[in-house]
C-alpha cells in the first residue's frame, strides 16, 4: 500500500507528462472533451478525467490531448466525452465512467489510428442576403436527403438554445437603437459559440449532414464589411468563438438584393427585424461584402445564381452537397 504522499508524487508526476504532451510539438493528436459543467461533475464527470489522466500518465501517451469543457447538452447521460480521432471523426460516448473510460482508453485511445466507429458528418452553411432562399432550399434539402436515408439536422442561430435565444432577443429589439456595432459583433459571437457548442457539435459523429442558415460569413459581411468593423476583426473574433470550426463549405446565394426584398415584403408571414427596416443601400453593401468574402476565399466558399426558380437553385445546391458526402 502506497502512502498518500507517494501517490499525490505519482499523480503530480503523471499529470505533468500529461500536460507536456498536450503542448509540446505540433503532431496530431487524438483530442478527448470531457463535459465538466455541474451535471458533468454530479455523474462524476471529475473521477472519469482523473482516472483518464492517471492511465495516460503511465503509458506517457503523447499522442492524446484532453480538453475540458461546459454542458455536453445532455445531462442525464453524463459523464459525457467526446473523442476527435486522428481524421477529425468525432464519437461520443455517455455514462462514461471510471471503468468505461478505462475501457475506453485501451480499445480506441491508447493506439492512434485506430478508426472510430462515428459518422463522419458533412458540415454546410448557407449565406446570402435576405430573400435569397436559403431557409426555403433549406427545408428543400433537408426532405430530399431525409428521403434518401441519410441523418439531417437544419441549424439556424439561435436555435432554440435558451442563452443563445436571449442574446438574439437583445441584438434584434428594435427599441436597442444605441447599440454599439461591435458589441452586437460580439453578442453574435457568444450567440453563435452557445449555439455551436450546445447544439451542433454534440451531433458531430452521429449525422450525416448538418446544414446551417447563416454561420461565421454572416457577421464578417454583416459586422464586419456593412457595419465597417473590418472583416478580418470579425473573422478573428469568430475564430475565438467558434475555436476554429468552420463548415466543410459554405454556400453563397447570390440575388440583387431588389429582387431578395421583393420576395420578402411578399411574403407577409415573414417576421420584419431591426435589420430587415433599414435601407435599401445597407443590402447593396451586403451583396459587395459577400463578393468580396468570396474572392478571398474561393477555396472554402462556393455560389450559387439564386435569381433562377428555386427548383432550379436547389438542383444546383443538391449536386454540391452529393459531391462532399461522397468525398472520403
Ligand atoms: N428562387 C426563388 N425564386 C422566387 N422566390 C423565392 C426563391 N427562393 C425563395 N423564394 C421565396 O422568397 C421568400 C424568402 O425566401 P427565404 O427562403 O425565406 O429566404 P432567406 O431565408 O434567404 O431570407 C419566400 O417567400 C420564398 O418562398
Ligand atoms: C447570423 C447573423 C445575422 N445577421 C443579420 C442578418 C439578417 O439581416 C438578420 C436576421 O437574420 P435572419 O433572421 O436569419 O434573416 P434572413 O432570413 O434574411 O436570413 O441578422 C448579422 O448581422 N450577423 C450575423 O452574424
Amino acid at each position: 500500500m502506497k502512502s498518500l504522499d507517494e501517490l499525490t508524487k505519482i499523480r503530480s508526476e503523471a499529470l505533468r507528462a500529461v500536460d507536456a504532451s498536450n503542448t509540446s510539438g505540433n503532431d496530431k493528436k487524438i483530442i478527448v472533451r470531457i463535459g465538466m459543467a455541474t451535471c458533468g461533475i454530479t455523474a462524476g464527470a471529475r473521477q472519469t478525467l482523473t482516472r483518464l489522466l492517471d492511465l495516460m500518465g503511465q503509458d506517457r501517451a503523447a499522442h492524446i490531448k484532453v480538453l475540458q469543457t461546459g454542458c455536453m447538452g445532455n445531462c442525464d447521460m453524463e459523464p459525457i466525452l467526446e473523442v476527435v480521432d486522428l481524421e477529425g471523426v468525432v464519437t461520443r460516448y455517455e455514462r462514461v465512467g471510471i471503468q468505461e473510460v478505462e475501457k475506453l482508453y485501451y480499445d480506441v485511445l491508447r493506439t492512434p489510428g485506430v478508426k472510430s466507429k462515428g459518422k463522419k458528418t458533412k458540415t454546410v452553411s448557407l449565406e446570402g442576403g435576405e430573400g435569397s432562399g436559403k431557409t426555403t432550399l433549406l427545408a428543400m434539402l433537408k426532405d430530399h436527403f431525409e428521403a434518401r436515408g441519410l441523418d439531417v439536422m437544419i441549424t439556424r442561430e439561435p436555435g432554440g438554445v435558451r442563452i443563445a435565444e436571449k442574446i438574439r432577443e437583445i441584438i434584434l429589439d428594435v427599441e436597442h437603437t444605441e447599440m454599439d456595432v461591435r458589441t452586437e459583433a460580439l453578442l453574435y459571437a457568444a450567440a453563435r459559440r452557445q449555439h455551436l457548442t450546445q447544439k451542433v457539435l454534440p451531433e458531430l459523429g452521429k449525422l450525416d449532414l448538418v446544414l446551417f442558415d447563416r454561420f461565421v460569413d454572416s457577421s464578417v459581411v454583416y459586422q464586419g464589411y456593412v457595419r465597417e468593423i473590418g472583416m478580418d476583426e470579425v473573422y478573428e473574433l469568430n475564430r475565438f468563438a467558434t475555436e476554429d470550426f468552420l463548415p466543410d463549405m459554405t454556400i453563397y446565394l447570390d440575388v440583387d438584393p431588389a429582387e431578395g426584398l421583393k420576395r420578402v415584403y411578399g411574403d407577409s408571414g415573414r417576421e420584419i427585424n431591426r435589420l430587415d427596416l433599414e435601407a435599401a443601400e445597407f443590402h447593396v453593401k451586403v451583396r459587395q461584402g459577400y463578393r468580396i468574402l468570396l474572392s478571398e476565399h474561393s477555396e472554402r466558399i462556393v455560389e450559387v445564381d439564386a435569381s433562377r426558380p428555386v427548383e432550379a437553385v436547389f438542383e444546383d445546391v443538391k449536386n454540391l452537397l452529393d459531391n462532399l458526402l461522397n468525398r472520403a
